[in-house]
């Protein structure tokens, strides 16, 4: 499995806990910033990372900013990429399982570290569990490719 990560300057301490969270757990990662001393645009951050995940060069994305909404909009017009919004570990697992997405966004001004790292544990260690939800996420993609 390999991963991306990134930030806008609002998410830069809980990207570098799920850095080290990575590391834990023997995850190939690549971290693309930002360096957070001073004031980013998150689409500059969201968007290449969402379309690395689109091109099949990483499994999955984490993206944080402020409130990961600014990100999650950002990752959700990169065609291919299904973002979620995640501030809890029951969404977390169940956007692997019924919505197959490859893409998280987090707030960190909405949650604290520790929760953090247990919802990006629950999302990398679900799966997608296909049957019926398949048939769902194929309507939504086949919308996409209109
Ligand atoms: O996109 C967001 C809000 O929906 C993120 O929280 C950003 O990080 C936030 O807007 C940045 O705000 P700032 O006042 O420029 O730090």
């Amino acid at each position: 499995m390999k991963v991306v990560i990134t930030s806008d300057h609002g998410g830069v301490n809980i990207r570098k806990e799920i850095a080290s969270l990575l590391e834990d757990m023997n995850i190939e990662y690549d971290d693309l910033g930002c360096a957070g001393d001073c004031s980013v645009d998150y689409p500059d951050y969201a968007i290449p990372a969402a379309e690395k995940v689109a091109q099949g060069e990483y499994d999955y994305a984490i993206l944080v900013c402020g409130t990961g909404i600014g990100m999650s909009i950002s990752a959700n017009k990169v065609k291919g990429v299904r973002c979620a919004l995640v501030h809890d570990v029951f969404s977390a697992k169940m956007t692997r399982q019924h919505n197959n997405a490859n893409v998280i966004a987090l707030g960190e001004r909405v949650i604290g570290p520790g929760l953090a790292r247990e919802i990006v544990k629950a999302f990398l260690e679900s799966d997608f569990e296909g049957g019926r939800h398949a048939n769902r996420v194929n309507k939504m993609m086949a919308y996409e490719e209109n």
